[in-house]
């Protein structure tokens, strides 16, 4: 078992990874001793998982449960969610526990953050892609028209991650985190991109293997990352590498039509192209990476479907734009992000290029 523990500006957080994870939930309950407990998860986990954690909750806790997945993180949602808080009382000195994947964390730290101004929260993730999204605090639901638009930075009070739950994981659910994965490999170093592909050259590796050591990695990156800029003044806005087209295919496509982490990993091909048509001394071998994206299992068919016009109308509106100016995190070299600007035509261009090596067609005209 491992701890890390994360400073944030008005609290430090431990991050508790591995098989002493739901013990230490209990003892932080133990010592908390909250006066009631909701519990926010959907039904698909607390089938799969939810007795390994009752084990440590007492009677009287709240179970809640939200649709699967992006529907969890509508605003109605989040509404309802207001509505059994005040049914059944929960006050200032209650806790609020996203027991699920990301979507589940998400909307659990906004409802979290916003009733009463402020209770308690505590994260149990149960995906790859949760370690991802269970540090930093970022916590939202989507608007029709923008991912994550409505939010705010909320951090836990504390991380119980038992890498347990991750066993059931299907495909899909893999290469989404997976995907994540990726991006903290590209972003912070060679010897850590390489250390991914290496220890999952293939599907049968990225089904099979527990992740630990490559999970564990990549939260000491993002630890490091937040710690420096919480509120995403500057270097934090590096963790979106992939996510100004990733998102914008989300949105597009409806909430749920692709999974985020699919989303950003097409997304990160984006960015390397047009890191490349930025400076192009820097290749980073596009094709042989989409080779190996494509062997893992991802596919990249729903670019076809896209307007090229309606994902830049859905980029006009990233939160890390200035009067609407699509701003991409693209790099100079592996381990090297950097912020950048890109026009409507070069955009278009690089669109068009990649349906081409995702699919070996060209885009969809509009
Ligand atoms: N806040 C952040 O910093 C941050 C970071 C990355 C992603 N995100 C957000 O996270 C969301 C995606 O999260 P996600 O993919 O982890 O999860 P999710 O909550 O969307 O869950 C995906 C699916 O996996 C199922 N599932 C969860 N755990 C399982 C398990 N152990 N076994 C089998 N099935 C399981 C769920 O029931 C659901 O159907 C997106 O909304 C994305 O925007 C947030
Ligand atoms: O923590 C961050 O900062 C990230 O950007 C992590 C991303 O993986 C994550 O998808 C996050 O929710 C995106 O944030 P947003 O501000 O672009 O909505
Ligand atoms: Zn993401």
């Amino acid at each position: 078992m491992t701890t890390l523990q994360v400073n944030a500006k008005d609290r430090t957080y431990p991050v508790v990874i591995g098989n002493k994870a739901l013990p230490s939930l209990g003892g932080w309950l133990d010592k908390s001793n909250p006066t009631a407990i909701f519990v926010i998860t959907d039904e698909i986990i607390w089938k799969l998982h939810g007795e390994k954690v009752k084990k440590y909750l007492p009677e009287s806790a709240h179970i809640v449960f939200i649709p699967p997945g992006e529907e969890g993180k509508r605003l109605d949602i989040y509404s309802n969610l207001m509505d059994q808080a005040i049914t059944f009382g929960l006050d200032r000195k209650s806790v609020a526990i996203a027991f699920g994947g990301g979507a589940v964390g998400d909307v659990t730290g906004f409802f979290a953050s916003t009733y009463m101004r402020g209770i308690s929260f505590i994260q149990v993730p149960t995906t790859i892609l949760a370690h991802d999204s269970a540090i930093g605090g970022k916590v939202a639901v989507n608007h029709p028209l923008a991912k994550n638009s409505i939010g705010s930075f909320y951090p836990p009070d504390g991380v119980y991650y038992d890498t347990i739950f991750l066993q059931s994981l299907p495909k899909r659910e893999r290469l989404s985190g997976f995907g994540e994965v990726m991006k903290h490999g590209w972003i912070s170093s060679p010897e850590f991109l390489n250390k991914i592909k290496k220890q999952i050259p293939s599907l049968e590796a990225l089904m099979e293997s527990d992740m630990s050591e490559l999970l564990l990695e990549g939260m000491v990156v993002k630890k490091a990352i937040v710690e420096k800029d919480e509120f995403e003044s500057g270097t934090r806005a590096y963790l979106n590498f992939g996510h100004t087209l990733g998102h914008a295919i989300e949105n597009v496509a409806k909430y749920g039509s692709i999974s985020h982490g699919e989303a950003i990993t097409i997304g990160m091909t984006y960015a390397l192209l047009l890191s490349e048509l930025n400076d192009s001394k820097n290749p980073f071998t596009i094709h042989s990476y989409i080779s190996y994206l494509k062997e893992l299992g991802y596919v990249g068919d729903i670019l076809l479907t896209l307007p090229f016009d309606s994902l830049w109308n859905a980029m006009k509106r990233d939160k890390k734009n200035q009067s609407q100016k699509p701003n991409f995190v693209l790099l100079s070299s592996i381990g090297q992000p950097k912020m950048q600007e890109v026009s409507y035509e070069k955009a278009k261009a690089a669109f068009h290029y990649l349906c081409t090596l995702w699919t070996g067609k060209g885009m969809m005209m509009q």
